[in-house]
């Protein structure tokens, strides 16, 4: 059957005024075919035509209004799971609207394709309206593009050219400031160019030759806090106002492409520059997020920065950086704080164990206790320490529960086998459940506690979720009420020795050895 007749068959009622205009759902993925949708009702799924082979995929996963006169698709999620628009993730029954350019997962994270008008329509006109004077009339060839799965967004503005120069900026508190005076803008409206002196500064480096590119980090697009269509209507009138050609790299959640990780900078590189090598040394990055303390009083008073992120993105790309103050009003350099975990200065040297004296031969069938932090490396230790000495793991995320650790426990006690219980263990309660078992079966216990400073636990935090995409995040929350149930262990809990295990570094290779050694987290 051909497409066509095949989604005739899947109309309701077609519309009845159809322009010339068509509009295609366009495969990001070989594997897939490209979907013709008709004005009118359309339902997109499992199928032959469109070739998605998936399960999780229902034959009918989404319906689609098509509206050629307007150049619009209303969405609506029929299938039990979501799908995605833009990469943002859409339930059973949620309903969006999809324009030229949309990027849609019929299943959210899989089968991508791009919603295509054929002629296009005049992008953002009617939200434009306002600015329609001011912008150029070649606007027309702007470009809106997306990676990673929608995860970042790339606004190209009219004239931008590759460059071996980048004069990079933060946008937020660099280059606008809110008009309300808030610290997170209030609407979309909400902003106003931050030092008269930025057009002028920006032109003239365009005129130098930079090509001016902004990285900005919109996390809140993720959340569902700000509409991305909206945020795509600012970033256009932000670039108007500016006057000059710019390219926009705008992160919506979390990840390689959010600062101060370098994903958006990799981006640029590789896809974004018309294959122009970008030299570093000639490049440079400013922004307001630096790590400066408070300064000043009454009038002139400076809240501190509420965080290092653009300093420490300019440190991982390996360019200079300038605070905003610094570069475009030329005052003098601020004093700022340094970051509260340096990654590039675990060392190898360190012995793994203090003291370095556990000999594990003494006791045919013994139990550990491990004792750390969520991210303090227990896991890690353990796999690559104990289970080569044949030691069992037993660990409540696997598991499920500590009851089911306990069993665990006993059974290998009870066949002779040493175990090493492979939780947090942070308070003394949760320690005494296990002694107890130990003790009942009169098999001595040893604790090894994890000696990783909380900066850097935090670190491997975030180290785990981006080499692992397969961990849940743990929440701050979480995290916080384990640091404050945190006791620690002492020998007359009834351990027969208490060892610190240090951070001995061991990557599984120079990839991630060189991701561990980049700033990952923002203060
Ligand atoms: N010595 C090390 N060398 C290299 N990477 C390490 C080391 N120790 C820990 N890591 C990394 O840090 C991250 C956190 O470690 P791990 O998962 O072992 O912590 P954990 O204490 O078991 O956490 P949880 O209690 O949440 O399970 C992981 O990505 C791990 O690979």
């Amino acid at each position: 059957m051909s497409m066509a007749k095949y989604l005739n068959r899947s109309v309701g009622k077609a519309g009845k005024d159809v322009a010339a205009r068509i509009c295609t759902l366009k495969p990001t993925e070989p594997e897939h075919h490209s979907i013709h949708l008709t004005a009118g009702e359309n339902f997109v799924g499992r199928s032959r035509e469109t070739g998605i082979r998936d399960s999780k995929c229902s034959k009918r996963q989404i319906q689609l209004q098509v509206d050629l006169k307007k150049a619009v698709v209303s969405l609506k999620v029929l299938g039990v799971n979501p799908c995605g628009v833009n990469g943002l993730m859409l339930m059973q029954n949620g309903e969006r609207e999809l324009k030229h350019g949309d990027l849609v997962e019929i299943v959210y994270g899989r089968h991508q394709f791009e919603v295509v008008f054929n002629p296009p329509p005049e992008y953002d006109k009617e939200k434009a309206e306002p600015l329609s004077t001011t912008l150029s009339p070649s606007e027309k060839s702007e470009r809106w593009d997306s990676s990673g799965n929608g995860k970042l967004v790339i606004f190209t503005s009219v004239g931008v050219k590759g460059s071996e120069k980048i004069a990079g900026y933060d946008m937020d508190g660099t280059i606008i400031k809110t008009k309300s005076g808030l610290v997170f803008p209030k609407n979309t409206d909400d902003w106003q160019i931050i030092f008269p002196e930025v057009p002028e500064k920006l032109k003239n480096l365009h005129k130098d030759g930079f090509k001016i590119c902004l990285f900005t980090n919109q996390g809140g697009i993720a959340r569902g806090k700000i509409n991305l269509d909206d945020f795509k209507v600012k970033i256009k009138h932000i670039v108007a106002k500016l006057g000059v050609p710019i390219q926009v790299f705008i992160a919506i959640g979390d990840g390689f492409y959010r600062k101060p990780l370098t994903g958006m900078w990799q981006h640029l590189k590789s896809e974004m520059n018309d294959g122009v090598e970008i030299q570093e040394d000639r490049c440079f990055f400013v922004g307001d997020a630096a790590g400066r303390p408070e300064t000043g009083k009454g009038a002139t008073k400076r809240r501190k920065d509420h965080s290092l992120v653009d300093r420490l993105f300019a440190a991982n790309v390996g360019i200079s950086f300038y605070t905003p103050e610094v570069h475009f009003l030329g005052k003098q350099v601020e004093q700022w704080n340094k970051p509260d975990f340096e990654p590039t200065s675990v060392q190898d040297q360190v012995s793994l164990l203090d003291p370095d004296d556990l000999t594990l031969d003494d006791h045919p069938c013994e139990m550990v206790i491990m004792v750390g932090l969520p991210g303090s490396g227990k896991s890690h230790f353990c796999s690559s320490f104990f289970q080569p000495r044949g030691y069992k793991i037993v660990n409540a995320d696997t598991l499920g529960s500590t009851q089911n650790c306990l069993t665990a426990c006993k059974r290998f006690l009870d066949s002779g086998q040493s175990c090493v219980v492979d939780n947090t263990n942070v308070d003394a309660a949760s320690r005494k459940k296990f002694l107890q078992l130990a003790s009942e079966k009169m098999i001595p216990c040893r604790c090894l506690v994890m000696n990783v400073p909380v900066a850097q636990v935090k670190h491997n935090i975030a180290f785990r979720e981006l080499s692992d995409s397969a961990r849940t995040k743990i929440k701050d929350m979480v995290f916080n009420m384990m640091k404050k149930k945190y006791q620690e262990p002492a020998l007359d809990e009834g351990f027969i020795s208490i060892h610190k295990v240090n951070f001995k570094p061991n990557f599984a290779d120079e990839k991630q050895e060189k991701l561990y050694k980049m700033y990952l987290v923002e203060k």
